[in-house]
């Protein structure tokens, strides 16, 4: 054994030894804040990046670059200095690689733990322009020991003013990377002049919230998208330490939505069928609405309403976030959050946070209809309808699935 392997063990024999000393130390770790940068190519993910590092809030960040292609030139760009950089060029994050994801994720923490590495308290990721935003999700919703160490802080999406409508009519890609997102920010706006150029970012941003309504749109040129804006976009509220279920959820941005957006479904299942003209056709593959019901649901019929979302739609689901008023007990609701079939297990609340006590989910869904997912609430709800099968009808249903769902 070398010496640098020798004193390498001492000091974690030591950092061991010092943690079981200290009782506080014994305890879990608080979850690491875990950001995604996505965006399409050249978008201005590294750009934003270099700027947000600039930032006391990031000082002690970990950064992981996902590159596309063989020899990664990118992390040359990127302004940090020593280990707190990690490269990624073995292929794409969303196709090949998840399993380096998790395993640089592991090492790094071993490393962190070990003190073999400065104790980052935050981890920033920027995927290459291609990339499809949910496999890098999964990786910290359902890894058992990952999903322990992280939480997901939020999903920003870089949009470039100058070629984003025509990024988002020929790419499927950066249409969902938008519908994905917390946070959208715009770049380059700098480059639009004029009445014209005025016209074309308004354009894009009704375009962006009509994908998304729930996330917010921050002009990067206007200064609007600094660490502030950025960081702490998830469900957990480090200033207040506890879960900020309504900033997260925006559900009011839905409802606002509702009344204009003429695509999706009516809480009575009635739908508008006079699509915008203008709408791109990968556009027209997501829906975005927000679902309302006051009554609670008992917690078996919401676990198969789930399940079956889950199991037999999974790809539809964009992006899932709610709170459920379960009949067990209406005063302490749970949280849901999904991407695709993957779902963080619920987390039931002490209380609701605030005097609205009905269930609220927000879905951002492709190709598939509000009034489909409505249709099936209500069946396992019981809520009648004349078109709609009940409740015992779907459970007898010898293709739905088992009894081992989400919630136990
Ligand atoms: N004028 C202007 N240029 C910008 C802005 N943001 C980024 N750029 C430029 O756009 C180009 C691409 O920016 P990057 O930050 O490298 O974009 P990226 O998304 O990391 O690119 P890839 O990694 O290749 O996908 C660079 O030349 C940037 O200087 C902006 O807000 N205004």
């Amino acid at each position: 054994m070398s010496d640098t392997d020798s004193s390498r063990n001492e000091r974690e024999a030591d950092a061991a030894a010092a943690r079981e000393a200290d009782p506080a130390a014994r305890r879990p770790p608080l979850p690491i804040p875990l950001t995604v940068i996505t965006g399409f190519l050249g978008a201005g993910k590294t750009t934003l990046l270099n700027r947000l590092l600039r930032d006391e809030a990031l000082s002690d960040a970990l950064v992981i670059i996902n590159e596309f292609g063989e020899i990664g030139l990118d992390h040359l760009l990127v302004e940090t200095a020593g280990d707190d950089l990690i490269v990624m060029t073995s292929g794409c994050l969303c196709c090949s690689i998840r399993g380096d994801l998790v395993t640089t994720l592991e090492d790094t923490l071993r490393r962190r733990d070990n003190d073999r590495i400065a104790p980052f308290n935050r981890v920033v990721i920027e995927t290459t322009g291609l990339a499809d935003p949910a496999p890098v999700l999964h990786t910290i919703m359902y890894h058992p020991y990952l999903m322990l160490r992280f939480r997901l802080d939020g999903v920003l999406t870089l949009v470039d003013a100058v070629n984003g409508a025509a990024t988002l009519d020929a790419h499927e890609e950066a249409v969902k990377q938008a519908a994905m997102a917390d946070r959208i920010i715009l770049s380059k706006t700098d480059l639009l002049t004029g009445e014209a150029g005025e016209r074309s970012a308004l354009a894009l941003r009704e375009r962006l919230a009509r994908l998304n309504p729930g996330a917010r749109v921050l002009d990067a040129a206007k200064g609007e998208a600094g660490a502030g804006a950025l960081l702490d976009a998830g469900l957990y509220n480090p200033e207040r330490k506890t879960l900020d279920v309504r900033r997260w959820l925006n559900a009011e941005a839905f409802a606002a939505d509702h009344d204009h957006d003429d695509r999706h479904g009516h809480h009575d299942g009635h739908r508008h069928e006079h699509a915008k003209p203008d709408v791109n056709r990968h556009d027209e593959r997501i829906r975005a609405f927000c679902m309302r019901f006051e009554a609670p649901i008992a917690p078996a019929a919401f676990d198969l309403f789930l399940e079956l979302l889950r199991n037999a739609h999974g790809p539809s689901l964009l992006r899932v976030k709610g709170i459920v008023a379960l009949s067990d007990d209406p005063m302490r609701p749970v949280v849901i959050h999904g991407v695709q079939h993957v779902f963080h297990p619920p987390v039931r609340l002490a209380a609701w946070p605030d005097a609205d006590h009905a269930t609220r989910i927000v879905f951002i869904l492709r190709d598939m209809e509000p009034a489909f997912v409505e249709g099936l609430w209500r069946a396992f709800a019981n809520v009648p309808g004349l078109d709609r099968p009940d409740a015992a009808a779907l459970q007898d249903n010898p293709l739905a699935p088992a009894r081992s769902g989400l919630l136990g």
